[in-house]
């Protein structure tokens, strides 16, 4: 499926945007390994977390869809998990993938795991090598770097560990695998990530604390159903957003979104940059922040970016790019290399597709330099079957003279079932086409 994009005038409106796809993934597991039922509302249907629901009914959890967004499962216990009778196949999410591991890491029974093209490229290292110093038996290609990965588990015994990138992926893993090891296990990183794994299992009855630095759980923890409402994802916010500040005379209000404070860089960002958003109605959904996200468009001015804001807007990098095309000077985004190994290389990506619609806009090793304002003009334009790429070049057609056509866009369901009715609604010209 392609997208073809022509100018938007302006964006105005309400909208919501689907559920956030960490807290929709992590519902499904903590509520597969808790002792009762738990019902998710607000649940994303995307592609990525339908992968994780697979999972788990391949492990022997019955997971009833009451419709898309709820779902009912009947929790096994932390050691009710049965031996699959196939391969995993995760698809093209990395989440899956690596928080999986944690929890089978556990388990006294083989798995195999693999997944899409991508997914077979990005490294496992980071999760396969503390997991084997906790005692897990894993193989896979390059010695357990990458996916096919085999996995038995069972018999854990508690670590220490620093991640040495700052990766909530990691994090999830260890402290899953922790519920299953002797002692306390504890995780240390260099930034701080998205918190919704330690705030979950809290909400789910598990002590989750703080112990000289480390995020620790104990061994043998239970947890104890609960319902999860999800919020909108801020990382599919993230492209209407952008989108009214960049186009003169929106204004739009994108309703019941997820604020947690790890996840909020883009706004912190944009707002730096003189856009015009405000948080209203802020309140508190299953522990977690939400708002609504007014927006209004106005001239962005660059900045410069980098430090603990990055983990903030990690996925939201390619969209800022797209903005900062649009905005007075030169914007320069470091400390960003993590984006080498997502879905696509979305330093490289970004780049080289932004510069076939006139962009003037430059890869570092670890970020992006990028000269404003410059008019963009309508291209034919690759997503690389990557989600984030394809909808950030959807936006940046919005604001181009011309038609864009984005290939391969079949992706974009992955995180935003319903993208281009979404935009669409607000104003956007956007269709999907077969190629
Ligand atoms: O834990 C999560 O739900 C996620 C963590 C981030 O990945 P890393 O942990 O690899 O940074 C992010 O990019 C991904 O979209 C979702
Ligand atoms: C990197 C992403 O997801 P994952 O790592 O789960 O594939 C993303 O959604 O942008």
């Amino acid at each position: 499926m392609k997208i073809a994009v022509e100018k938007a005038p302006e964006l105005n409106g309400q909208t919501v945007v689907p559920g956030d796809k960490s807290i929709s993934h992590r519902a499904v597991m903590l509520g597969a390994l808790a002792d009762g039922i738990t019902e998710v509302s607000g649940f994303l249907p995307g592609a990525d977390c339908r992968s994780t629901v697979r999972a788990f009914r391949q492990l022997g959890v019955k997971i009833d869809e009451i419709s898309s967004t709820r779902l009912r499962i009947h929790g096994v216990g932390v050691d009710g998990l049965k031996e699959a009778e196939d391969v995993l196949d995760v698809g093209n999410s990395g989440t899956t993938i690596r928080l999986l591991l944690g929890i089978l890491a556990g388990q006294p029974f083989h798995t195999t795991l693999t997944g899409d093209a991508s997914i077979r490229r990005r490294p496992m290292g980071r999760v396969t090598i503390p997991l084997r110093q906790m005692g897990a038996v894993i193989d896979g290609r390059g010695e357990g770097k990458y996916a096919p990965l085999s996995i038995r588990g069972g018999n854990l015994s508690a670590i220490r560990y620093e991640t040495p990138m700052a990766s909530a992926q990691v994090k999830s893993c260890i402290l899953l695998a922790g519920l299953y090891a002797e002692g306390v296990t504890g995780v240390k990183e260099p930034t701080l990530t998205r918190d919704y794994t330690e705030r979950m299992l809290r909400s789910f009855s598990v002590d989750v604390f703080q112990e000289d630095g480390y995020i620790c759980v104990r061994g043998g923890s239970r947890l104890r159903a609960t319902d999860v409402h999800v919020p909108g994802d801020i990382s599919s916010a993230a492209f209407p957003l952008v989108a009214a500040c960049l186009l003169e005379g929106s204004e739009i209000l994108i309703e019941n979104v997820g604020i947690n404070s790890t996840r909020t860089g883009l706004i912190d960002a944009l707002i730096k940059m003189g856009a015009e958003i405000r948080l209203e109605n802020t309140r508190m959904l299953s522990g977690e922040v939400v708002a609504d996200l007014w927006v209004k468009g106005t001239q962005l001015r660059a900045a410069e970016f980098g430090g603990d804001l990055i983990p903030r807007m990690i996925d939201e990098i390619p969209i800022l790019a797209v903005a900062a095309t649009q905005a007075e000077g030169r914007t320069v985004i470091r400390d960003a290399a993590e984006l080498r190994v997502k879905e696509s290389d979305r330093l490289h990506t970004i780049t080289t597709e932004l510069r076939k619609m006139g962009a003037r806009i430059e890869e570092l090793e670890d970020g992006l330099i990028i000269d404003g304002p410059t008019p963009l003009v309508g291209a034919t334009c690759e997503s690389y079957h990557d989600h984030r790429i394809g909808m950030a070049l959807a936006v940046a057609g919005s604001v181009a003279e011309g038609t864009t056509v984005i290939r391969d866009c079949e992706s974009v369901d992955v995180s935003f079932p319903g993208f281009c009715n979404t935009m669409n609604a607000l104003g956007c010209k956007m269709k999907s086409l077969s190629e």
